[in-house]
């Protein structure tokens, strides 16, 4: 075409379709025990030179005021008068932004500043259960048709106390017998054990056992001030139809323990073994899959969905009470078509998704895990039977 040519006009919806679909900005929630070290962990963030621009939604600025502003917003634009939501731009290209209403109305006001940011944590307060902060931005209709345009989520760092974990563990069961501490650790992608310059290796090694038994999917990281490689925590696509994210280590007894090996209770050397334990009523369920044919399949999603949405199994009766509550689960597996899977749930949202990069995944490796309580034996036997 010559420059004096006149260029073809095509529609914008033709545009985004040719530039592929927007990209969004993931969304971790960050939370901890109380004490634990969220706030020391943000600090670092919003203060270091790491090169990323991450947007911080927080309960409060409180801890932050040392922290040097470039500008403090009054963000309403409309109203300069309402102080409801405040801005803060940090001298390393972060934002800091508070929540004195929803999370979402706080995510909703930063994306007004879309394109000035490529991350969002989110910290909880050290008493939050994230599991229904996770659901508020995942798989829901109201996030699809909004704020799903334009975030996603991403994972769910929690910061353990390594000093007084096992205590808040055993300790704290404020909601119906089950603390909040234990949800927090059972809806965790990655823990940070926090503090360990207080306590010894072997006594560090013995929680993150705690921790695994209670959370097998879990990725455990051992902390100091809250100093962790930020990869770590960002850009973990947990919640993705990645088979990467769970074909690996990820799901099945993976904590990291910067090279050293693991501790008198772990006798297995592959960290392959099922675990059954229990604490207050919270334990883990995990199997592996064989290769699925289209009715174990169809059985398997009929089972899933029988669990998480009616806390019972497909052999019950209908009408009796509810034996199960799901507050995590993931998998992957493969059918006889060579199509490979991945399970990713919360509480009762739950799907399964063909995987996005399936290069990884070997015959071997289906496996599912779910976390929450009443998961007993006679659940596994349930889900054995119905893999066939
Ligand atoms: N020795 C030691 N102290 C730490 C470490 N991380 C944080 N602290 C201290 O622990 C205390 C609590 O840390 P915060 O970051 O305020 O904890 P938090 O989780 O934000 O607390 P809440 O918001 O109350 O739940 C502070 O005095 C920190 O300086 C660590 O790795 N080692």
């Amino acid at each position: 075409m010559d420059d004096d040519d006149i260029p073809t006009l095509i529609e914008t919806d033709e545009v985004s379709a040719a530039q592929g679909p927007e990209k969004t900005v993931p969304l971790t929630i960050i939370c901890g025990f109380l004490g634990a070290g969220k706030s020391t962990l943000i600090r670092r963030i919003l203060s270091e030179k790491h090169g990323y621009r991450i947007a911080v939604i927080m309960n409060d600025f409180g801890d932050t005021a040392d922290i040097e502003a470039k500008t403090i917003n009054v963000s309403s634009a409309e109203d300069p008068t309402d102080t409801s939501e405040e801005i803060l731009e940090l001298a390393n290209g972060c934002l800091c932004c508070s929540i004195k209403d929803t999370g979402v109305a706080a995510i909703e006001k930063l994306m007004q500043r879309k394109g000035a940011f490529d991350h969002i944590l989110l910290e909880t307060t050290g008493l939050a259960d994230p599991g229904p902060i996770a659901s508020l931005f995942w798989q829901n209709e109201e996030f699809s048709a909004g704020l799903g345009h334009y975030i996603h989520l991403d994972g769910v760092v929690c910061m353990v106390d390594a000093v007084f974990g096992r205590q808040q563990l055993e300790e704290d069961h404020s909601v119906d017998g089950v603390g909040e501490s234990l949800r927090q650790i059972a809806c965790a992608d990655v823990v940070l054990l926090n503090k360990t310059d207080l306590v010894s290796a072997a006594q560090a090694a013995e929680l993150e056992h705690l921790i695994a038994q209670v959370n097998p999917a879990v990725v455990i990281h051992r902390t100091v001030q809250g100093n962790i490689d930020l990869k770590n925590i960002m850009g973990i696509d947990a919640y993705s139809s990645k088979s990467k994210a769970l074909a690996s280590d990820s799901v099945g007894h993976a904590h990291h323990h910067a090279g050293e090996p693991c501790d008198e209770h772990c006798d297995d050397v592959g960290h392959k073994h099922p675990h059954h334990y229990e604490l207050r009523g919270i334990s883990s369920l995990q199997v592996s899959v064989p290769v699925l044919s289209q009715e174990a399949y169809d059985r398997l999603d009929e089972w899933i969905r029988t669990l998480l949405w009616e806390g019972r199994l497909p052999e019950d009766s209908a009408v009796g009470p509810q034996r199960v509550t799901v507050l995590r689960c993931k998998g992957i597996f493969q059918t006889s078509t060579g199509t490979t899977y991945v399970l990713q749930g919360v509480r009762s949202l739950y799907e399964i998704s063909p995987a996005i990069d399936d290069s990884d995944f070997g015959l071997e490796s289906g496996k599912l895990v779910f976390i929450g309580k009443g998961l007993d034996e006679t659940i596994r036997h349930s889900l054995m039977r119905v893999l066939g």
